[in-house]
């Protein structure tokens, strides 16, 4: 499908339920489709029917705000080297765009707990291993809401792979491998205090394209989210959605079908004039699958990376980034 210039940019709603209930059936069928579109457009939809409850949505805001109130020092403790995806990150740890400054958020990284003994965090030890929780706040408030999240937004998760799958000509176990034996993601709480003065350096999160196979987004009502529109250079804004998740293509998905399905650019600025909580949670895959086009050309640049080294690389270089800019300052 060749996109037409004229046409508008569109975020369309997608509801899984018919699909989550019956994948055989006419109605999931035009789900599949719809998704497909979705990821060659724009690359990125919001869903609804997804069957995870507003309550425990709730209950992982309620502990992000929790955790995001304790004092920075007992926060700058929570850190599991040498662990990239786990614990705590400070206000100006990260940026996600280039000649920046770093992005004016904190966030907390929540996996699936893995025994640091076991052979895969062995492995791959920086993305790959156990949990941590802050001992100041009871398991009911964070450890337990974030982990039945993880699991619940997993689910779906999985079903928006197995709808991607459908949707392309490669087999109905395209991604067999990539789901294979607890595949990495990251639950990530992100917190955005208000941007009181306008700096076009100084954003949220800085203009960017997400790393692994496929995001889940739930935003609160702050809004500030918005996504590039290639064809204008204009920003469009995410309208924040109780119901929806945002869903958006990565970079795994562009490499493996060459930019058929879209990475898109976002960003976020939260110009509202409130704290700005956000859970996005990234599907990243299992480890050493390569991220190699299905259709067996020339990968786009040349190299083939494993899903490991991508996130590597794109972790070194947005959180080094950061790094050089606070030596500098
Ligand atoms: O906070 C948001 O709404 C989006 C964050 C984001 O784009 C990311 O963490 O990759
Ligand atoms: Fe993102």
């Amino acid at each position: 499908m060749t996109v037409d210039k004229a046409s508008p940019f569109v975020i369309p709603t997608i509801d899984i339920s018919a699909y989550l209930k019956d994948p055989g059936s006419p109605e999931a069928k035009k789900i599949i489709e719809d998704v497909r579109n979705a990821c060659m457009n724009t690359g990125f939809f919001s869903l609804v029917g997804h069957g995870i409850s507003k309550e425990l949505q709730e209950r992982v805001f309620n502990a992000s705000k929790a955790f995001f109130a304790l004092p920075l020092e007992e926060k700058r403790k929570l850190k599991a080297p040498p662990l990239l995806n786990r614990g705590y990150e400070q206000i100006g740890s990260q940026a996600l765009q280039e000649d920046t400054k770093p992005d004016m958020k904190e966030g907390y990284y929540i996996g699936m707990h893995i025994s640091n003994d076991d052979i895969q965090a062995k492995l791959h030890p920086e993305m790959v291993g156990e949990n941590i929780f802050p001992p100041q706040l009871p398991a009911e408030v964070m450890k337990e809401p974030t982990e039945q999240y993880y699991k619940e937004v997993f689910k779906v998760g999985c079903k928006v792979m197995e709808i991607l799958a459908k949707g392309l000509p490669y087999g109905d176990d395209i991604f067999k491998e990539f789901l294979a034996d607890n595949p990495i993601c990251s639950l990530r709480l992100l917190h955005y205090p208000p941007q009181v003065e306008s700096d076009e350096k100084q954003l949220g999160a800085g203009a960017h394209t997400d790393f692994g196979a496929v995001t889940l987004l739930l935003q609160d009502d702050a809004g500030g989210l918005e996504v590039l529109n290639n064809q204008t250079g204009d920003w469009i804004p995410v309208e924040p959605d109780a119901d929806a998740y945002v869903v958006n293509v990565g970079d795994m998905l562009a490499m493996w079908t060459k930019n058929i399905y879209k990475s898109n650019t976002h960003r976020v600025i939260n110009k509202s004039t409130k704290d700005r909580y956000s859970l996005p949670f990234f599907f990243d895959g299992a480890p050493d699958v390569k991220l190699a086009p299905f259709d067996d050309s020339e990968p786009v640049g040349g190299r083939v990376l494993t899903v490991e080294q991508h996130m590597l690389e794109r972790f070194g270089t947005t959180y080094g980034r950061a790094k050089v800019e606070v030596a500098g300052a």
